[in-house]
């Protein structure tokens, strides 16, 4: 998918949500555990009641792979079921050697046809130049994430006071431009949002974050919309697992539904 086309879902939806799909069979409803594909289950009935609201689905493709070969027939099944107008996001967080990445790029690009997957920046430029290859296809770069642990690496400052975070933000702009390299910047990291955001003007930010681990969606808009929206931001928890019970899908359409109508005064706003 083009820039220009995931810009035009955002228009056409009102909406910049990314709906985070991460099965865990411990946290499914228990009436689909006698389900032959309890995960498959689960994630059509939320992508069927959260499609409207959404314009991209980002699978995390741990809590597939841990259910072994089954798990990845499942990953492969749930991302063909995705309306095909909207953007994908495999959640593998990869980058090796560049011979190694050209082949992770393949089993995600090409194998599976997902738009876009997220790689780690630790290795440098020859680990992420082979995801860039891949024509309409996108890198999702961690560059300031959500958790704690951000701290111990990314917000350490060069000697001019520099963060590592903007660095990478700084240095892999060389590698690939708005129109294929997309930035993981977590919600809960809210002024900072701003700072990334003067140093990647036009690239889209994944933002991960609101929810369950407490982002405000408002902060991010207000320090992190560009132009074209140049935000994909993501709930996973705080929607799929609204409820419990057999409503569980009913529910999370209605969760997406409060973040759209939110996002849909945002762009009002800030657009
Ligand atoms: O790359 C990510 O998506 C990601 C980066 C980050 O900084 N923080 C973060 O939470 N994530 C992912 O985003 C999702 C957040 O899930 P919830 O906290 O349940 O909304 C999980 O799949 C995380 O693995």
């Amino acid at each position: 998918m083009t820039r220009s086309e995931l810009f035009s879902q955002i228009q056409q939806k009102s909406s910049f949500l990314c709906v985070g799909l991460d099965p865990d069979l411990e946290k499914i409803p228990a009436h689909l555990r006698s389900e032959a594909d309890p995960i498959f289950s689960f994630c059509k009935a939320i992508i069927e009641e959260t499609a409207d609201f959404a314009v991209a689905y980002k699978p995390n493709i741990a809590f597939f792979e841990a259910l072994g070969a089954k798990g990845w027939e499942t990953l492969a099944k749930v991302s063909e079921l995705i309306p095909k107008d909207i953007f994908t996001i495999a959640d593998a967080k990869r980058g090796d050697i560049g011979n190694t990445s050209k082949l992770y790029a393949k089993a995600f690009f090409e194998s599976m046809d997902f738009d876009s997957i997220t790689v780690a920046p630790y290795m440098g430029k020859d680990s992420v130049s082979p995801f860039l290859e891949f024509k309409d296809k996108w890198v999702i770069l961690l560059a300031l994430t959500s958790n704690v642990g951000s701290m111990d690496f990314q917000l350490i400052e060069d000697k001019a006071g520099k963060p590592f975070y903007q660095s990478v933000l700084e240095k892999s702009q060389e590698w690939g431009s708005p129109e294929n390299l997309m930035y993981v910047v977590g919600a809960t990291r809210g002024e900072l949002i701003g700072e990334a955001r003067k140093a990647a003007p036009e690239h889209f930010f994944l933002v991960p974050g609101v929810g369950a681990q407490g982002g405000s969606l408002a902060e991010v808009a207000k320090y992190g919309m560009n132009s074209t929206c140049g935000l994909l931001v993501n709930s996973s928890r705080g929607i799929i697992y609204a409820s419990g019970e057999k409503d569980f899908a009913k529910v999370a359409g209605e969760e997406a539904q409060k973040l759209q109508e939110e996002m849909k005064e945002l762009l009002e706003r800030y657009l």
